[in-house]
């Protein structure tokens, strides 16, 4: 592990370089060591000192000019790091009463007179309340969802396959680095499960672990699918001023696989990302299932980034790279409540599931949480229609989250270099969609490959 944190980074041949997630966790897991400095240097420190939480690191990363290997000496030195005291924690039970008497009189507002964000820089508000939630993120959140016997025998049947369940590897500089929890993957028939193993390609390999949805997680899979639609219809109407969003498909929502995620213990955690669109397609919508400890669920917002302030100095760790540069919203997702994460999530907004210090004991699952989340993937995004790269893997759907330049627009690029053992090739090509988000691809470079030398420069640091 010392390898790790002292080899130098390497920088991608050729990369375009426009990162847009850092996920620890199938199927999100991107990293760009040029694009998301600190985010990829907080998943470092995470996976080197797995026992100090992701505020205490950033402090130290901080004081040490974003030195990794210094932070890490400094973190070895005895004595261990204090909790950090004074938190920045801000908790009440609904905003409903901080908010503008017009956000009050007249229900949802339309997105052109949001509610002013009541997050801040360097604090976390904590929300509670579905409206809120509803009004100042990009979900919907549903308590007590189902009939408690229902969640419990499903909450039982996940904890038996949790068991087997493994940590995701995947390649970080050049390191392979274990994913913070344990995971495990669901599809509806033994022909998917065939498909997914030999056809679809995860964070760049096979994913060899895929089983048929369980019993249970069947069973519910159609009330998911019942709510989260009505769900989109109650978004698009309050907040979308009655029209979906461009890109989103106006096809009802159909889950057909299950990311199964275990949580043992308060320790375990997801770094921030935003989910891979590759066989969602844009402005996805996932519905995220929370079963056993309460844990919180953080978003924030992705800054928008100017080319002129790009490469500038060390500022970069105090601006939009530094999940507090506008502060965290944590959603607290108790045993049984459904999440919604609505069309905007993924493309403008990055999520996280963050270490605690100690939880509430669940009286089935100790201190294990377990969350599902239904995915809708779409059959015009088989990675047999999607275009390939020179290393002949099928490559992924990417959008540019930061750089105010090409901010939301999508792109296809190699994503081999995070295969322990592989290098990556320098594929880029735009991504085009109806708006609808039905892909245009072009037939000239599927299978082929187009090199990234001129077009990169434009997703460049986005
Ligand atoms: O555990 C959660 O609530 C979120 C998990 C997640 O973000 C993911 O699997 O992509
Ligand atoms: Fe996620």
């Amino acid at each position: 592990m010392d390898a790790f944190v002292t080899r130098k980074k390497r920088k991608a041949t050729g990369s375009p370089g426009p990162d847009s997630s850092n996920h620890l966790s199938e199927p999100c897991s991107h990293h760009d060591p040029e694009e998301e400095p600190t985010d990829v240097k907080l998943a470092m420190l995470s996976s080197l000192h797995p026992g100090i939480d992701q505020e205490t690191l950033l402090d130290f990363l901080l004081a040490h000019d974003g030195s990794v290997p210094a932070t890490s000496e400094s973190l070895r030195a005895p004595p261990p790091p204090a909790k950090r005291l004074g938190s920045s924690v801000v908790s009440q039970a609904s905003l409903r009463s901080y908010t503008t008497a017009s956000s009050i009189s007249c229900g949802p507002l339309p997105p052109s007179k949001k509610a002013k964000l009541l997050s801040r820089k360097g604090a976390t508000l904590h929300l509670f309340d579905p409206l809120d939630i509803g009004e100042h993120t990009p979900c919907t959140i549903i308590h007590n969802f189902l009939p408690q016997e229902d969640a419990n025998e499903l909450l039982v049947e996940l904890l038996d396959e949790s068991k087997t369940f493994e940590k995701i590897s995947f390649k970080l500089f050049d390191n392979v680095v274990a994913s913070p929890h344990t995971s495990g993957f669901y599809v509806g028939t033994y022909g998917e499960l065939e498909q997914q193993k030999y056809e679809y390609v995860y964070n760049g390999a096979r994913l060899s672990d895929v089983r048929k949805i369980t019993p249970q997680l069947e069973k519910v899979k159609a009330r998911v699918q019942t709510a989260v639609n009505l769900a989109i219809q109650e978004r698009i109407r309050t907040r979308y001023g009655g029209k979906k969003l461009r890109y989103q498909s106006p096809q009802p929502w159909c889950p057909n696989a299950a990311f199964v995620n275990c949580y043992n213990g308060p320790q375990e955690s997801v770094g921030w990302h935003s989910d891979q669109l590759t066989y969602l397609g844009p402005r996805a919508v996932i519905g995220s299932l929370s079963l056993g400890v309460t844990r919180e669920f953080r978003v924030r917002r992705v800054l928008p980034k100017d080319r002129d302030t790009d490469n500038n100095d060390g500022d970069s760790l105090l601006d939009e790279s530094n999940p507090d540069a506008e502060g965290q919203i944590a959603i607290h997702l108790p045993h049984n409540s459904l999440l919604v994460m609505h069309a905007e999530m993924q493309e403008e907004w990055k999520h996280s599931v963050a270490p605690a210090q100690a939880v509430d004991p669940h009286p089935v699952s100790g201190s294990r949480r377990i969350n599902i989340t239904y995915r809708d993937y779409r059959p015009e995004f088989h990675p047999r229609l999607t275009p390939r790269c020179r290393c002949g893997i099928a490559t992924v759907l990417r959008v540019v989250q930061k750089k105010r330049d090409n901010r939301g627009r999508y792109f296809w690029m190699c994503h081999a270099g995070n295969v322990p053992g592989k290098e990556g090739c320098t594929f880029f090509q735009w991504a085009e969609f109806d708006d609808d988000g039905n892909p245009k691809f072009k037939l000239e470079t599927a299978g082929g490959g187009k090199d990234t030398s001129t077009v990169s420069a434009a997703a460049t640091n986005n």
